[in-house]
Protein backbone atom coordinates (compact mmCIF):
# COMPACT_ATOMS: atom_id res chain seq x y z
CA UNK A 1 0.00 0.00 0.00
CA UNK A 2 1.22 3.76 -0.78
CA UNK A 3 1.60 6.36 1.62
CA UNK A 4 -1.11 8.23 -0.26
CA UNK A 5 -3.41 4.72 0.22
CA UNK A 6 -2.84 4.79 3.79
CA UNK A 7 -3.21 7.79 4.37
CA UNK A 8 -7.00 7.59 2.39
CA UNK A 9 -7.35 4.80 4.48
CA UNK A 10 -7.23 6.96 7.38
CA UNK A 11 -9.22 9.63 6.01
CA UNK A 12 -12.51 7.45 5.20
CA UNK A 13 -11.98 5.69 8.97
CA UNK A 14 -12.10 9.51 10.79
CA UNK A 15 -14.79 10.30 7.72
CA UNK A 16 -16.85 7.50 9.07
CA UNK A 17 -17.23 9.08 12.71
CA UNK A 18 -17.89 12.97 11.43
CA UNK A 19 -20.86 11.42 9.23
CA UNK A 20 -21.87 9.47 12.11
CA UNK A 21 -21.87 12.70 14.44
CA UNK A 22 -23.30 14.94 12.44
CA UNK A 23 -26.15 14.48 9.34
CA UNK A 24 -25.37 15.98 6.06
CA UNK A 25 -28.69 17.82 6.57
CA UNK A 26 -27.04 19.91 9.72
CA UNK A 27 -24.02 20.40 7.70
CA UNK A 28 -25.93 22.31 4.78
CA UNK A 29 -27.57 24.40 7.12
CA UNK A 30 -24.11 25.16 9.07
CA UNK A 31 -23.06 25.86 5.09
CA UNK A 32 -25.73 28.13 4.27
CA UNK A 33 -25.47 30.11 7.40
CA UNK A 34 -21.62 30.50 6.79
CA UNK A 35 -20.05 33.93 5.40
CA UNK A 36 -20.56 34.23 1.35
CA UNK A 37 -16.91 32.26 -0.29
CA UNK A 38 -14.08 34.86 -1.16
CA UNK A 39 -13.13 35.58 -5.01
CA UNK A 40 -10.54 32.80 -5.02
CA UNK A 41 -10.06 32.87 -8.42
CA UNK A 42 -9.68 36.68 -8.79
CA UNK A 43 -6.73 36.11 -5.93
CA UNK A 44 -4.96 33.69 -8.02
CA UNK A 45 -5.24 35.65 -10.85
CA UNK A 46 -3.98 38.91 -8.97
CA UNK A 47 -0.90 40.54 -10.05
CA UNK A 48 2.62 38.86 -9.56
CA UNK A 49 2.76 35.32 -8.11
CA UNK A 50 0.10 34.87 -5.61
CA UNK A 51 1.68 33.05 -2.62
CA UNK A 52 -0.65 30.16 -1.13
CA UNK A 53 0.85 30.16 3.01
CA UNK A 54 0.32 26.66 5.11
CA UNK A 55 -0.64 26.13 8.19
CA UNK A 56 1.77 22.75 8.54
CA UNK A 57 2.18 20.71 11.94
CA UNK A 58 3.88 17.47 10.53
CA UNK A 59 3.91 15.34 7.51
CA UNK A 60 4.38 11.59 6.47
CA UNK A 61 7.70 12.46 4.88
CA UNK A 62 9.32 15.15 8.23
CA UNK A 63 7.73 14.23 10.99
CA UNK A 64 6.87 16.73 13.57
CA UNK A 65 7.59 20.47 12.15
CA UNK A 66 5.95 23.39 14.07
CA UNK A 67 4.21 22.73 17.27
CA UNK A 68 1.31 25.65 16.21
CA UNK A 69 -0.70 26.32 19.00
CA UNK A 70 -2.23 29.12 17.35
CA UNK A 71 -3.07 28.29 14.18
CA UNK A 72 -5.23 31.46 13.60
CA UNK A 73 -2.00 33.90 14.59
CA UNK A 74 0.29 32.11 12.21
CA UNK A 75 -2.75 32.72 9.64
CA UNK A 76 -2.38 36.47 10.61
CA UNK A 77 1.30 37.01 9.64
CA UNK A 78 0.92 35.05 6.60
CA UNK A 79 -2.06 37.45 5.72
CA UNK A 80 0.58 40.44 6.94
CA UNK A 81 3.74 39.10 4.91
CA UNK A 82 1.19 39.45 1.67
CA UNK A 83 -0.51 35.83 1.53
CA UNK A 84 -3.27 36.29 -0.69
CA UNK A 85 -4.49 32.76 0.32
CA UNK A 86 -4.72 30.87 3.39
CA UNK A 87 -3.96 26.50 2.92
CA UNK A 88 -5.18 24.88 6.07
CA UNK A 89 -4.28 21.22 6.38
CA UNK A 90 -7.48 19.78 7.86
CA UNK A 91 -6.23 16.25 8.27
CA UNK A 92 -5.47 14.57 11.86
CA UNK A 93 -3.29 11.15 11.93
CA UNK A 94 -0.49 12.47 9.55
CA UNK A 95 -0.47 16.37 9.63
CA UNK A 96 -2.46 17.28 13.13
CA UNK A 97 -4.59 19.27 11.20
CA UNK A 98 -8.17 19.84 11.94
CA UNK A 99 -11.42 21.29 10.92
CA UNK A 100 -11.70 23.79 14.45
CA UNK A 101 -8.72 24.71 12.06
CA UNK A 102 -9.68 25.60 9.53
CA UNK A 103 -12.50 27.80 11.19
CA UNK A 104 -10.34 29.91 13.51
CA UNK A 105 -8.16 30.84 10.11
CA UNK A 106 -11.22 31.90 8.44
CA UNK A 107 -12.15 33.58 11.58
CA UNK A 108 -9.36 35.74 11.84
CA UNK A 109 -7.88 36.81 8.42
CA UNK A 110 -9.53 38.23 4.99
CA UNK A 111 -7.92 36.49 2.67
CA UNK A 112 -9.21 33.28 0.71
CA UNK A 113 -8.78 29.67 2.74
CA UNK A 114 -8.14 26.75 1.37
CA UNK A 115 -8.96 22.96 2.90
CA UNK A 116 -6.08 21.14 2.45
CA UNK A 117 -7.14 17.73 2.83
CA UNK A 118 -7.76 13.96 1.27
CA UNK A 119 -11.50 14.77 -0.21
CA UNK A 120 -13.36 11.63 -1.67
CA UNK A 121 -16.47 12.17 -0.57
CA UNK A 122 -19.16 15.41 -1.25
CA UNK A 123 -19.53 15.71 2.74
CA UNK A 124 -16.31 16.61 3.08
CA UNK A 125 -16.66 20.00 0.31
CA UNK A 126 -20.24 20.43 2.72
CA UNK A 127 -17.86 20.59 5.86
CA UNK A 128 -15.24 22.79 3.64
CA UNK A 129 -17.93 25.39 3.08
CA UNK A 130 -19.45 24.97 6.67
CA UNK A 131 -16.55 25.56 8.19
CA UNK A 132 -15.68 29.17 5.86
CA UNK A 133 -12.96 27.48 3.02
CA UNK A 134 -13.27 29.06 -0.28
CA UNK A 135 -11.44 26.52 -1.97
CA UNK A 136 -10.89 22.86 -1.49
CA UNK A 137 -8.41 20.12 -2.77
CA UNK A 138 -9.10 17.86 -5.10
CA UNK A 139 -6.20 15.22 -5.79
CA UNK A 140 -6.30 13.22 -9.12
CA UNK A 141 -4.20 10.02 -7.72
CA UNK A 142 -6.87 9.51 -4.12
CA UNK A 143 -9.64 9.36 -6.84
CA UNK A 144 -11.42 7.57 -10.03
CA UNK A 145 -12.23 9.93 -12.82
CA UNK A 146 -16.05 9.73 -12.45
CA UNK A 147 -15.35 10.96 -8.67
CA UNK A 148 -13.15 13.90 -9.72
CA UNK A 149 -15.77 14.82 -11.87
CA UNK A 150 -18.60 15.38 -9.96
CA UNK A 151 -16.42 16.44 -6.61
CA UNK A 152 -15.08 19.01 -9.44
CA UNK A 153 -18.92 20.22 -10.05
CA UNK A 154 -20.34 19.78 -6.62
CA UNK A 155 -17.18 21.74 -4.96
CA UNK A 156 -18.46 24.87 -7.73
CA UNK A 157 -22.30 24.34 -6.86
CA UNK A 158 -21.37 25.12 -3.34
CA UNK A 159 -19.23 28.38 -3.73
CA UNK A 160 -15.82 26.36 -3.65
CA UNK A 161 -12.74 26.58 -5.99
CA UNK A 162 -11.60 23.46 -6.20
CA UNK A 163 -8.17 23.44 -6.74
CA UNK A 164 -7.00 19.91 -8.94
CA UNK A 165 -3.85 18.77 -8.08
CA UNK A 166 -2.05 16.13 -10.35
CA UNK A 167 1.72 15.02 -10.39
CA UNK A 168 2.01 13.58 -14.16
CA UNK A 169 1.25 14.04 -17.34
CA UNK A 170 -1.85 11.81 -17.36
CA UNK A 171 -2.97 12.97 -14.35
CA UNK A 172 -3.26 16.82 -16.43
CA UNK A 173 -5.30 14.98 -19.03
CA UNK A 174 -7.21 13.59 -16.19
CA UNK A 175 -8.03 17.51 -14.55
CA UNK A 176 -8.34 19.23 -17.61
CA UNK A 177 -11.05 16.70 -18.42
CA UNK A 178 -12.59 17.08 -15.04
CA UNK A 179 -12.96 20.86 -15.95
CA UNK A 180 -10.56 22.06 -13.34
CA UNK A 181 -9.99 26.09 -14.21
CA UNK A 182 -7.17 25.47 -11.61
CA UNK A 183 -4.61 23.00 -11.42
CA UNK A 184 -1.63 22.61 -8.80
CA UNK A 185 1.24 20.70 -10.02
CA UNK A 186 2.83 19.06 -6.65
CA UNK A 187 6.48 18.24 -7.07
CA UNK A 188 6.04 15.91 -4.06
CA UNK A 189 5.11 12.73 -5.85
CA UNK A 190 2.41 11.44 -2.48
CA UNK A 191 3.00 7.71 -3.40
CA UNK A 192 7.21 7.93 -2.62
CA UNK A 193 7.11 11.15 -0.71
CA UNK A 194 10.18 11.96 -3.16
CA UNK A 195 10.32 15.97 -4.23
CA UNK A 196 11.22 16.85 -7.56
CA UNK A 197 11.19 20.58 -8.48
CA UNK A 198 11.45 19.39 -12.22
CA UNK A 199 7.74 17.90 -12.39
CA UNK A 200 6.11 21.41 -12.90
CA UNK A 201 8.31 22.55 -15.97
CA UNK A 202 7.61 19.11 -17.29
CA UNK A 203 4.06 18.85 -16.62
CA UNK A 204 2.97 22.62 -16.66
CA UNK A 205 3.26 23.24 -20.33
CA UNK A 206 0.52 20.30 -21.08
CA UNK A 207 -2.09 22.66 -18.62
CA UNK A 208 -4.41 25.09 -21.19
CA UNK A 209 -3.55 28.59 -20.80
CA UNK A 210 -7.08 29.90 -19.41
CA UNK A 211 -6.12 27.76 -16.23
CA UNK A 212 -4.39 28.86 -13.20
CA UNK A 213 -1.28 26.91 -12.38
CA UNK A 214 0.25 26.54 -8.88
CA UNK A 215 2.95 24.71 -8.09
CA UNK A 216 3.29 23.09 -4.74
CA UNK A 217 5.91 21.75 -2.65
CA UNK A 218 9.83 22.16 -2.18
CA UNK A 219 9.72 25.98 -2.05
CA UNK A 220 12.47 27.01 0.36
CA UNK A 221 12.85 30.76 -0.42
CA UNK A 222 12.52 33.55 -3.40
CA UNK A 223 14.53 31.69 -5.67
CA UNK A 224 12.39 28.15 -5.81
CA UNK A 225 9.43 30.74 -6.65
CA UNK A 226 11.21 32.43 -9.43
CA UNK A 227 12.30 29.02 -11.16
CA UNK A 228 8.87 27.96 -10.47
CA UNK A 229 7.15 31.22 -12.03
CA UNK A 230 9.98 31.49 -14.98
CA UNK A 231 7.93 27.92 -16.31
CA UNK A 232 4.61 29.78 -16.18
CA UNK A 233 3.05 29.02 -12.07
CA UNK A 234 0.55 31.85 -11.53
CA UNK A 235 0.92 30.69 -7.86
CA UNK A 236 3.25 28.69 -5.35
CA UNK A 237 2.06 27.30 -2.35
CA UNK A 238 4.38 26.76 0.55
CA UNK A 239 4.07 25.06 4.03
CA UNK A 240 7.70 23.23 5.47
CA UNK A 241 9.84 26.19 4.68
CA UNK A 242 7.26 28.86 6.64
CA UNK A 243 6.15 26.77 9.68
CA UNK A 244 9.90 25.88 10.43
CA UNK A 245 11.29 29.32 9.95
CA UNK A 246 11.65 31.95 13.19
CA UNK A 247 9.67 34.71 10.99
CA UNK A 248 7.04 33.50 9.17
CA UNK A 249 5.83 36.77 8.23
CA UNK A 250 8.97 37.74 6.74
CA UNK A 251 9.52 34.72 4.98
CA UNK A 252 5.78 35.37 3.29
CA UNK A 253 7.01 38.81 2.53
CA UNK A 254 10.23 37.96 0.94
CA UNK A 255 8.48 35.46 -1.86
CA UNK A 256 5.51 38.18 -2.50
CA UNK A 257 8.31 40.44 -3.19
CA UNK A 258 10.25 38.06 -5.73
CA UNK A 259 6.93 36.84 -7.37
CA UNK A 260 6.16 40.93 -7.32
CA UNK A 261 9.41 41.32 -10.40
CA UNK A 262 8.17 43.20 -13.24
CA UNK A 263 9.97 40.28 -15.21
CA UNK A 264 7.06 37.94 -14.03
CA UNK A 265 3.85 37.96 -14.82
CA UNK A 266 1.55 40.46 -14.05
CA UNK A 267 -1.76 38.84 -13.82
CA UNK A 268 -4.56 38.06 -16.03
O1 LIG B 1 4.18 16.89 2.99
C1 LIG B 1 4.13 15.65 2.90
O2 LIG B 1 5.01 14.90 3.37
C2 LIG B 1 2.97 14.99 2.22
C3 LIG B 1 2.93 13.62 2.16
C4 LIG B 1 1.87 12.97 1.58
C5 LIG B 1 0.82 13.69 1.05
C6 LIG B 1 0.85 15.07 1.09
C7 LIG B 1 1.92 15.72 1.66
N1 LIG B 1 1.97 17.09 1.74
C8 LIG B 1 0.93 17.93 1.28
C9 LIG B 1 1.45 18.96 0.39
O3 LIG B 1 1.18 18.88 -0.78
C10 LIG B 1 2.32 20.03 0.97
O4 LIG B 1 1.96 20.24 2.30
C11 LIG B 1 2.29 21.37 0.25
O5 LIG B 1 2.41 21.24 -1.12
C12 LIG B 1 3.44 22.24 0.79
O6 LIG B 1 4.67 21.57 0.56
P1 LIG B 1 6.00 22.01 1.32
O7 LIG B 1 6.21 23.47 1.10
O8 LIG B 1 7.09 21.20 0.68
O9 LIG B 1 5.79 21.71 2.76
Amino acid sequence: MSVLDEIVEGVRADLAERQRDVPLGALKEKAAAAEAPRDALAALRGPGVTVIAEVKRSSPSKGALAAIADPAALARDYESGGAKVISVLTERRRFGGSLDDLAAVRANVGVCVLRKDFIVTSYQLWEARAHGADMALLIVAALEQDALVSLVERAESIGLVPLVEVHTEDEVARAVDAGAKVIGVNARDLRTLKVDREVFARVAPLIPKNVVKIAESGVRGPHDLLAYASNGADAVLVGESLVIGRDPRSAVADLVAAGAHPALRQGG
